[in-house]
């Protein structure tokens, strides 16, 4: 296909507003695509490589100025490119207001028009791609500028875009797949798999066109070609546990996301937006190679460890930038891997296997740094998880769902993440409970109270969770000399102690005299430097619970 009928059907979808309109159009465009699908199917996304392929065009805005100058004479600057760019505000219609050279040269010999093709476009942005070292910058200047002098309005305006990652004319991924079901007569769910597993628009076009439903559910992930992350939402226990009834509970390690690849030789490592991070972590490569038992991709999160506690996640992802000096970065801040999930183990797809499945297989296939996964319906085992994670250092918990698949790229709700309240409270203690059996000589449950207006003391919440058996000790110690009457196990205490505490929501409720209850109250410390005067008053309490 010539560029220009690609620029004009790019043009014509650019006017469409109706989503269905969209995704006839794409239809239209693929089925007569022959030779050209895998690149048209990435194209018209304004993509030049598939998904999994971290190869970038590496062209900064400068330099497709500079191209587009000099295409257009003589007379124009990359500055004057500019200039007009921040009149006009897209570099598409940029490219299209200038009259580029090549055309003219050859009718001026009578000749027909150069015709750039799809094809053309494509092998030559592979070419500058794929250009390296000193003098790059100039090769990829001739490139574009070759390029460019060969392309009428229309055609410079999307060859602007593409090269850019500005494309714009409203295709997203899910047009895409809509419009190879459409094109190619396959059940759109075969082509979302097909684009899970392969994460290649381009491929699964052509898989969809020669070889139908059955080619397509044939795909398989790929060892070395990395899959989108699934992804998580904001969540809160009491919902997962009610959706579920027992949730996959494990930390959330607080360092960046990684996707290993092992296939059975060499380990690859891919970030969460599928660059190659191999090179800047070689102690997770080389523990990847001695621990993996066979091929497999794995999902972890690669922290950075100092002396049992986790760095600041942005270490981690310094050290995943790093180019040069690796050796050097790695004995400055040293990462490691925690791994949760496995996609693929020893020729076997599990993205369809529960996750306890492929936890399981995980463990089998990593000797060493996997998650603990505890699937549990308990909320206080839950809250002690948490608080672990959280005296670990890292950023709270992420709740599964224990049979959910692995969806690729999906923000649902089966995964969901809990970091720590953002807003705590501090709250006196009036009341407690002696604990049982080895905890009998410890005071344990404290009942919470926020102050009234008038100086009395509402209750709102127990605490139980999030304390060691150290603080228990300690707590007890400090409580017991403020024990005002007690009745049984269950004992009165007079305000005196304050407790910060974070929570997950407050709720109204008749089960406390405030006529309001925290869910899942945690403890986070005693208040030392305050007094019950100065705690947070029922006030707040009401203004917290309306703000949710
Ligand atoms: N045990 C774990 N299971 C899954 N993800 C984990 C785990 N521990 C840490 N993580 C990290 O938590 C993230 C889950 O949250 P989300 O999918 O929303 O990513 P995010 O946008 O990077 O969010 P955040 O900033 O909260 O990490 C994962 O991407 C991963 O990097």
């Amino acid at each position: 296909m010539e560029f220009g009928e690609f620029a004009d059907t790019a043009a014509e979808i650019e006017e469409l507003s109706a989503d269905s309109d969209i995704i006839d159009a794409v239809t239209d465009l693929l089925s007569s695509a022959n030779d050209d699908l895998e690149v048209l199917a990435r194209f018209v996304q304004g993509r030049v490589f598939p998904a999994w392929d971290s190869t970038t065009l590496d062209i900064g805005p400068n330099l497709c100025y500079t191209a587009i100058a000099r295409a257009a004479g003589q007379n124009v600057s990359a500055d004057d490119v500019e200039d007009r760019l921040a009149e006009m505000g897209d570099i598409g219609a940029v490219a299209a207001s200038y009259e580029f050279g090549g055309q003219q040269g050859l009718a001026a010999f009578g000749g027909g028009r150069d015709e750039l093709t799809v094809a053309e476009v494509a092998t030559e942005l592979d070419a500058l791609a794929t250009t390296e070292g000193s003098g790059s910058q100039d090769t990829k200047i001739d490139i574009l500028f070759g390029l460019f002098n060969r392309t009428e309005s229309l055609e410079a305006r999307y060859l602007a875009r593409l090269v850019l990652s500005e494309m714009r004319i409203g295709v997203g991924e899910g047009t895409v797949r809509d419009a190879i079901s459409a094109a190619f007569d396959v059940p759109v769910e075969s082509v979302q798999r097909a684009l899970q597993v392969s994460n290649d628009y381009g491929r699964v076009a052509r898989v969809a066109e020669s070889e139908g439903e059955d080619g397509l559910d044939d795909l398989q992930l790929e060892v070395g070609r990395p899959v989108q992350a699934m992804l998580a939402q904001a969540g809160a226990v009491t919902d997962a546990l009610e959706d579920w009834e027992v949730a996959g509970v494990e930390w959330k390690f607080d360092g960046a996301r990684v996707q290993l690849h092992y296939d059975g030789e060499t380990v690859r490592i891919f970030s969460r937006n599928m660059e190659d991070v191999t090179d800047p972590l070689p102690e997770v490569v080389e523990y990847a190679e001695e621990n993996l038992a066979a091929p497999a991709i794995v999902d972890g999160e690669v922290v950075a460890m100092d002396d049992g506690e986790p760095l600041p996640f942005q270490e981690v992802l310094r050290r995943f930038r790093r180019k040069h000096d690796v050796a050097r970065a790695r004995e400055e801040v040293a990462v490691e891997l925690r791994a949760f999930d496995c996609l693929h183990a020893d020729g076997e797809d599990l993205l369809t296997a529960p996750l306890v499945e492929r936890h399981d297989r995980l463990q089998v296939i990593l000797s060493g740094g996997v998650s603990a996964l505890t699937v549990t319906g308990d909320e206080d085992e839950i809250a002690d998880i948490e608080a672990n994670a959280l005296d670990a250092g890292h950023e709270g918990i992420m709740l599964k769902n224990p049979d959910s698949t692995y969806s690729p790229g999906r923000r649902g709700k089966n995964w969901r993440k809990r970091k720590p309240d953002v807003e705590t409270v501090d709250l006196v203690v009036t009341g407690a409970e002696w604990g049982e059996g080895r905890r009998a000589s410890f005071l344990g449950t404290f009942l919470l109270s926020a102050r009234t207006e008038d100086g009395d003391f509402e209750t709102l919440g127990k605490v139980a969770t999030g304390i060691t058996d150290e603080e228990l000790a300690e707590l007890t110690e400090l409580l017991e000399p403020h024990i005002a009457t007690q009745d049984g196990q269950t004992v009165e205490i007079a305000p005196g102690i304050v407790f910060e505490v974070g929570y997950e929501e407050i709720q109204e409720s008749p089960t406390y005299s405030s006529g309001f209850a925290l869910r899942f109250p945690r403890f986070l410390g005693v208040r030392d430097d305050k007094t019950p005067e100065s705690a947070d008053s029922l006030e707040r309490i009401e203004r917290l619970a309306e703000m949710q």
